[in-house]
């Protein structure tokens, strides 16, 4: 048995460009990374890094050109439809937006429900499982047959994640999912997720531009930029002392709480500018 739960290797991804003779986008670049079962591993970078395509190559969506992505060593490309549909079971996906995700005409019983029907789960071994399932986010049992235009965002987003927990999933895939959160619901939500891990074991491959989120959850931290992975390692030591230069600028960048931290994020992040602008004058850049 293997101590990799996901291990992707080489991925690139073209993306085809409507037009004639029109050159794919190539949105992938030859990225690998790797998920041990139980760790968070936070995918962070700027818009249109690539870091939602690699979430969708993982959940078998995006065109791969090259490279592999072994689930538990098996090359997800080539896969049976058994395997294929046990897979699909055991990759979840949480997405960023709550309200678009549920299907707004579907109480939450029958939303939660859905997924199982995979399982031929008898009706009352389903409805147990349904109250299980909003315990485990911690909403009432009464919010079963209500719709989700009932609920907060804060209160979809525990509904999302208790869809996606419900086949007992060993891997999901989180595409921003506080994004759409305010702060404080953001933080309920990100407590909830690290509960649902120690209680469970499932792995996330989380991926976030907030680098705020992404070092509260994270065991190994990529950060993606032009798609590529230009950093990978370690979150504290990937966050503490980030060695690429896209990568520092992200991290002084990010705001912290504490102003004196602050003030000196700030200097440093002038010292850095000024010690770049130094090298690419040497350099002949500029
Ligand atoms: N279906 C598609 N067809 C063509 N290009 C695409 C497609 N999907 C994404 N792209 C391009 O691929 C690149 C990476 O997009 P992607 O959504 O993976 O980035 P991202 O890092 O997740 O950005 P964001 O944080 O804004 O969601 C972008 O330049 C985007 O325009």
């Amino acid at each position: 048995m293997t101590d990799v739960l996901l291990d992707i290797t080489n991925v690139v991804v073209d993306y085809p460009i409507k037009g004639f003779r029109k050159e794919p986008f190539r949105a992938l670049k030859g990225v690998s990374l790797d998920i041990r079962p139980g760790e968070t591993v936070g995918l962070v970078g700027e818009s249109g890094s690539g870091k939602t395509t690699l979430g969708r190559a993982v959940l078998g969506l995006a065109p791969v050109t090259s490279g592999s992505i072994l689930y538990r060593g098996k090359d997800i490309a080539h896969l049976s439809r058994g395997e294929r549909l046990a897979l699909s079971s055991e990759i979840q996906v949480v997405f960023q937006d709550p309200y678009t995700s549920l299907n707004p005409s579907l109480t939450i019983e029958q939303i939660l429900v859905e997924p199982l029907t995979v399982r031929k789960v008898s009706q009352r071994d389903a409805s147990k499982r349904v109250r299980d399932l909003l315990d485990q986010v911690g909403l009432p049992t009464s919010a079963a047959d209500r719709l989700p235009r009932e609920f907060s965002g804060g209160q979809r987003q525990r509904i999302a994640i208790a869809r996606a927990l419900a086949l007992e999933p060993r891997l999901i895939v989180c595409d921003e999912p506080v994004s759409a959160l305010d702060l404080s619901t953001q933080a309920r939500v990100l407590e909830l997720f690290k509960e649902i891990q120690e209680r469970t074991g499932v792995a996330y491959l989380f991926v976030s531009h907030d680098l705020a989120v992404v070092r509260s959850l994270s065991h190994r931290v990529a950060v993606m930029y032009h798609g590529e992975i230009v950093e990978w390692g370690d979150a504290d030591q990937v966050t503490a002392r980030p060695e690429h230069p896209y990568t520092q600028r992200l991290f002084l960048a990010a705001p912290v709480p504490d102003p004196v931290r602050q003030e000196q994020r700030r200097a440093d992040r002038q010292r850095l500018l000024a010690v770049q602008a130094e090298q690419n004058l040497q350099a002949g850049v500029l």
